[in-house]
């Protein structure tokens, strides 16, 4: 679905990343702050060029795909997506059917409620967006990049890139919107996501991408780049491994 192929950035400091993606399944991106998770993920959704290297997306280099047809199959969530001017939650996101201008008003409306009810957000139709807490406002946020993707069938290859997207949220918001992803991803949807979260990353990914200063330190399923060694370098702590009731692996920093 996604291939990078020695993507090398001096703003951002990435060095001769490679990697492949297939389609569907949950791939979190991890590392350190500064490590270049935010500006991998941009690289990849299109909105920054590597210096060198390529960006493969359903194969095709991503610098050459139609922006509409581009719009309609990726979404991207930046890290501190917000709005300066005020807004209606509903048409916040309805901005992600932009790039439906064939839809009508109501399969619009559609995609608007049923994409703000995935993010746990279906309470906030009718409010203000300045008038949200942050939590609320990132789940708003969520919606509309569901909204970009959104499809009444499922089926048709889609990528979701999201940057940190339970920054803000509390813990059982934190899990629902983990566990809905997981969902999405099981019907086809290719979710790449940035955490800092390593337990949920140890839960809830089928595949760890681990950065550190720019370089790809790991790669694999969770229990392999999850190890104590891996995030002592990365991270720069001693890490306690342990095991939850359900089998999860459970991440303590020392
Ligand atoms: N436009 C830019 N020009 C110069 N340096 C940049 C630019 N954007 C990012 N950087 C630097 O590149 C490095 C990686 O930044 P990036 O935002 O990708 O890190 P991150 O892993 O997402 O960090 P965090 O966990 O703090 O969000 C940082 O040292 C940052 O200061």
């Amino acid at each position: 679905m996604i291939v990078a192929d020695r993507i090398f950035r001096r703003a951002g400091g990435l060095r001769d990343l490679s990697f492949a993606l297939g389609s569907g399944g949950v791939t979190a991106i991890i590392g350190a702050n500064g490590a270049g998770k935010s500006t991998l993920l941009e690289i990849l959704a299109g909105r920054k060029k590597a210096d060198a290297g390529r960006v493969i997306f359903a194969d095709r280099e991503i610098g050459d795909w139609d922006v509409r047809m581009l719009a309609r199959q990726r979404a991207f969530l930046p890290q501190s997506a917000d709005v300066a001017f005020d807004v209606a939650v509903d048409d916040l996101v309805a901005l992600g059917r932009a790039p439906y201008p064939e839809e009508g008003a109501a399969a619009e409306a559609e995609a608007v409620e049923a994409s703000l009810i995935s993010a746990q957000a279906g309470h906030l139709s009718g409010r203000r967006y300045h008038r949200l807490s942050g939590g609320e406002r990132q789940r708003v946020q969520l919606a509309r990049a569901l909204a970009q993707v959104w499809r009444r069938n499922e089926g048709e290859p889609r990528l979701l890139i999201l940057d940190e997207p339970t920054a803000s949220l509390d813990p059982g918001h934190r899990l629902s919107i983990m566990r809905m992803l997981r969902g999405l991803s099981a019907s086809g949807v290719t979710v790449l996501l940035a955490l800092h979260d390593l337990n949920d990353a140890a839960r809830f990914a089928d595949h760890v991408l681990l950065l550190h200063e720019g370089r790809l330190l790991a790669s694999g399923r969770p229990y392999e780049v999850l190890t104590p060694d891996l995030l002592a370098e990365a991270y720069g702590a001693e890490v306690d491994m342990m095991t939850a009731a359900d089998g999860a692996a459970v991440i303590l920093f020392r």
